[in-house]
């Protein structure tokens, strides 16, 4: 039986202050220890929020890092400064970094296998635009994405890999995929990671759907087979997500 894991992506939101108010607010109501809980945050707000969540059931993740250890890259932040931060996940390849940062499938792949190499947990981000959905051709887009990001990456490395399914189409727009629709695209996932590796592999990777998750919709997409949990963008950052997090009770 796989744990669920449900993230918060706060993207662009909150200020050092304003982030440590925000843990504060959602610690007593995102307690379950059934769920995997993460709150990736911006990277000023990473070092704050881990004290801020100290003693609590909450990770703190980052929500993107650079594929190189160090050195003249102005403006990224590197895989060792999150985990001596003590993080512990990444978000990698979202679909905002691709459509505004150039983030590609190989771009992806680097950072994936970077963050294994030092011991963090990729969530990594994959999906369709509304185009591509109604050209019929999700899955052959979406299996493109997986093979890449995983290429070069062990069976024992993918097996504590976390996958995002995020049709782009569902992203801060209020549109969430029907349950059928994401279930059938993670198991779709799922059973690429079978076809990459093997069987064991494909049943101990975690798939979250993300896009537009909320309060009255987590229970009923959480409860899909193949879906272990959410990435949850709008709603992360109110006291909404107690309710998320805490959808089986
Ligand atoms: O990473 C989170 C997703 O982009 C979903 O965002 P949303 O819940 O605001 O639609």
């Amino acid at each position: 039986m796989r744990k669920k894991i449900i993230a918060g992506n706060w993207k662009m939101n909150k200020t050092p202050s304003e982030a440590v108010a925000l843990v504060n607010e959602l610690k007593p109501l995102v307690a379950n220890e059934d769920v995997d809980v993460v709150f990736c945050v911006p990277a000023i707000d990473i070092i704050p929020c881990m004290e801020a969540a100290k003693g609590t059931n909450i990770s703190i993740g980052a929500e993107n890092m650079y594929f190189e250890e160090s050195g003249a890259y102005t403006g990224e932040i590197a895989p060792n400064m999150l985990t001596d931060a003590g993080v512990k996940y990444v978000i990698i390849g979202h679909s905002e970094r691709r459509e505004y940062f150039a983030e590609t499938d190989e771009t992806v792949n680097k950072k994936v296998l970077k963050a294994f190499e030092h011991g963090l947990t990729p969530i990594i981000c994959c999906g369709e635009t509304l185009t591509q959905r109604e050209q019929g051709i999700t899955m052959d887009w979406i299996r493109q994405q997986i093979k890449i990001a995983f290429l070069n990456v062990t069976a024992d490395q993918a097996k504590e890999a976390v996958i995002a399914y995020e049709p782009i189409w569902a992203i801060g727009t209020g549109k969430t995929a029907t349950s059928q629709q994401a279930e059938e695209v993670c198991k779709g996932i799922r059973d690429c990671i079978a076809e990459i590796y093997d069987s064991d592999t494909a049943q101990a990777i975690r798939i979250q759907y993300g896009g537009s998750v909320n309060a009255g919709n987590a229970a009923e997409l959480f409860a899909m087979e193949d879906i272990d949990g959410g990435l949850v963008g709008g709603a992360s950052l109110k006291a909404d997500f107690g309710k998320i997090v805490n959808y089986n009770k």
